[in-house]
């Protein structure tokens, strides 16, 4: 069964059009993750399936049902956001939520101490909101979401505005949450996160879901990789140009674009014969990043822009990848001054 349905969904704020016919699916126990750069209507598409927002147009189904209402009590919602009245402790606004959602003695107790202890929150539970970090703030978002252990969790942007080591904690919590077998719809900027956790990743593009892949597939080999090498000697960057016009060197790296099995294992052999150290080989893009550079391609000719030039290698033309290169280049650099300290 599909526990959220959408159909040809337009919402616009004051005339300004932000969906413009989005569809999707979210089946039972699945986790779907909804891709797109900052201002694509990932927000407006969370509070359509909370019920705090109506379409325009078109069709939002809760299990099997349209008044997104009725779906209360069966969903947890973690916003991007969290706001709590900061003069509580943990406990106390758990307890606090936990009553709100018709929970009460032994079974409130019972599930505010579980949900202390699922989502990391024992050493703070008697400690103020207002004192906590941020990344433990989004924490008691969880907990708070899960205590009526519902069906279906929205999670919108789970990770935003953590620091590196923050958001590898609430990806490890979120891969403990998946265990439990509840389906998520959750909103993201971080490739890890789509990679780690989505069964599903769907484009929004334009105002609607241009591409959607299970996550899986895109774990095939990259179109191009790079060999990174201690040094490479002359006489070697010769023997691999010999090969083929689709391998370039220089004296750290050896580009291979495009990337095929057999040509691989040849550059390995020969790197191998040649006694070079390998450091690294990896996709030059993340196999996530390359569906999205498609997807946009796709939907920028089916709107007619064909003439619009593509955009390069780097893929600079486009925002979200400028943001999504950004916050790695940062979380590299980040785990770069860990290492240092
Ligand atoms: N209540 C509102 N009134 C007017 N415009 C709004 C309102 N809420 C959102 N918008 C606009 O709609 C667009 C989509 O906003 P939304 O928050 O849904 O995007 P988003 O993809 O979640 O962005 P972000 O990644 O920055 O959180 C933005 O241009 C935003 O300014």
């Amino acid at each position: 069964m599909d526990v959220i349905e959408l159909d040809e969904v337009h919402k616009s704020y004051d005339g300004v059009p932000v969906l413009r016919g989005v569809s999707l699916r979210v089946s039972q126990g699945a986790v779907y993750g909804v891709l797109g750069p900052h201002g694509a209507g990932k927000t407006t598409l969370i509070h359509l399936t909370t019920g705090f927002l109506r379409p325009d147009r078109g069709v939002v189904r809760m299990f099997g049902s349209d008044d997104v209402q009725r779906a209360d009590g069966r969903v947890g919602y973690v916003p991007e956001r969290s706001r709590y009245h900061t003069r509580y402790t943990v406990r106390e606004y758990l307890w606090y939520v936990g009553r709100f959602s018709g929970l009460s003695g032994a079974t409130l107790r019972r599930r505010v101490a579980a949900e202390i202890d699922a989502c990391g929150l024992t050493g703070v539970a008697d400690r103020l909101v207002g004192a906590l970090s941020r990344g433990m703030v989004q924490r008691v978002g969880f907990a708070q979401a899960l205590l009526s252990e519902p069906e279906l969790l929205l999670i919108d942007e789970p990770t935003a505005g953590l620091d590196p080591e923050g958001q590898r904690d609430i990806i490890d919590l979120l891969v403990a949450i998946r265990q439990r077998g509840c389906a998520i719809l959750m909103t993201t900027h971080f490739l890890d996160e789509v990679d780690l956790l989505c069964d599903r990743i769907g484009i929004l593009h334009g105002g609607r879901i241009v591409a959607e892949a299970e996550t899986r597939t895109l774990h095939r080999p990259a179109r191009s990789i790079a060999i990174t090498v201690t040094d490479l000697p002359p006489a070697t960057a010769t023997a691999l140009s010999a090969l083929s016009s689709a391998i370039q060197c220089n004296r750290h790296e050896i580009v291979l674009n495009p990337n095929t099995p057999e040509l691989q294992a040849q550059v390995l052999r020969v790197l191998l014969d040649h006694g070079v150290s390998i450091v690294t080989l990896a996709p030059r893009r993340h196999p996530i990043e390359e569906f999205y550079l498609d997807a946009v391609r796709g939907d920028t000719r089916r709107d007619g822009a064909s003439d619009a030039p593509p955009p390069g290698p780097s893929g600079m033309g486009d925002t979200l990848l400028r943001e999504l290169l950004h916050q790695e280049e940062q979380r590299i650099h980040a785990s770069e001054e860990r290492t240092r300290l």
